[in-house]
């Protein structure tokens, strides 16, 4: 079933628009990234999913109800949609248990208890249920918040930014719990980032945004193989579009990279590959190393080519330094898209 339906939404402030007609789907149970840069509208369409923002066109349906079109408004306290926000948002005068207790109202005591306690446990906190807000971590503030968001058995999570505040390592841990805590209790998110490891690495599907549209969604290793477009492409990572010629059936194209392999639109005319698609090596395309970049893991090589265009090469560990003349191969198939350079 899908548990969040979004058909053309548009809104805006005052007469600014800035939804231009969204179109989204999460299905129940599945966690879906909505990646965008920054001011392309994420947080007003998460505003007008929770029911703090009105749309002007399209509609919203949670579930099996419409909360939201220019006709419906269905109040936020109503819609069985939860919000994680970005930091600080527990109740800095109650203590984890009561935090999590709090959109508990009207039920049972027996039944909050027992709620209360499987939620603490399901985010690692359960000996913490007596603190105060101020005596835990960033990262342990974000578990409560976690909890006190699912305790209601919402219809949807929306997840905004819940990771951007915390250092590096911290991130990473948390986002693979956090993951693992939506699997184990069956929920179904929205999550909001603009970090395009973090869509990639945790999302079932992502959707990516631009000025006011998802111009794509599609699960992380299709997105970032077959994007739409070459904004797309670079949006989610290093990237060498060149212009292609498609030749033969639709198979291959002429490019400055040699005559590779494709697959895609064969109307397209420039082609994606992936800087991990290129190898150095004794055969291939001549090229001049301009600069590298180390990573640990691995290095990207700037190669300068013959007609002076410049590619990036992943190579693993270190590269050949600046200066070195090399050969490049194409491994694996290229994707064409519909236009060139920029977009
Ligand atoms: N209250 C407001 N009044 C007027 N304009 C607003 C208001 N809130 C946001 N905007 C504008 O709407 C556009 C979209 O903003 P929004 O916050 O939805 O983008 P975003 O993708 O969430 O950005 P970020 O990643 O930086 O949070 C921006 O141009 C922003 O300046």
């Amino acid at each position: 079933m899908t548990a969040l339906e979004i058909t053309g939404v548009h809104a805006g402030y005052g007469d600014a628009p800035v939804l231009r007609g969204v179109d989204l789907l999460v299905a129940e149970h599945r966690l879906v990234a909505l990646l965008g840069p920054s001011g392309c509208g994420k947080t007003t369409l998460l505003r007008t999913v929770a029911g703090f923002h009105p749309v002007t066109g399209g509609r919203i349906r949670v579930g099996d109800r419409v909360v939201e079109s220019a006709a419906t408004r269905v109040p936020a306290h109503r819609r069985r949609v939860t919000i994680v926000p970005q930091e600080g948002s527990l109740f800095p005068h109650l203590d984890v248990a009561a935090n999590v207790a709090f959109g508990l109202k009207g039920r049972d005591r027996h039944d909050v208890a027992d709620r209360v306690q499987r939620m603490l446990e399901l985010v690692g906190l359960a000996e913490h249920r007596r603190r105060q807000p101020h005596e835990l971590s960033g990262g342990q503030q974000q578990r409560v918040a976690l909890a006190r968001a699912l305790a209601p058995e919402p219809d949807l999570v929306l997840l905004d930014e819940p990771f951007s505040s915390l250092d590096a390592q911290l991130r990473d841990q948390l986002r693979q719990d956090v993951r693992d805590m939506l699997r184990r209790e069956g929920a179904t998110a929205l999550l909001i980032t603009h970090d395009q490891q973090e869509a990639l690495s945790l999302a079932d599907e992502v959707a990516i945004m631009r000025d006011g549209r998802v111009r794509q969604q599609a699960d992380p290793a299709t997105l970032y193989a077959r994007p739409t477009d070459a904004w797309t492409a670079r949006f989610l990572g290093d990237s060498v579009v060149v212009d292609a010629r498609v030749v033969g059936a639709g198979t291959r194209a002429e490019t400055v990279l040699g005559t590779i392999d494709v697959t895609g639109p064969t109307d397209g005319r420039s082609v994606l590959v992936r800087p991990e698609q290129l190898r150095l090596g004794p055969d291939g395309v001549p090229g001049t190393i301009e600069r590298t970049v180390f990573h640990g893991h691995d290095s990207l090589a700037h190669v300068r080519l013959v007609d002076g265009s410049t590619v990036a090469v992943r190579t693993p560990g270190a590269a050949p330094g600046p200066g070195r003349e090399v050969r490049l191969v194409v491994v694996g198939p290229g994707w064409l898209l519909p236009e060139g350079g920029d977009d």
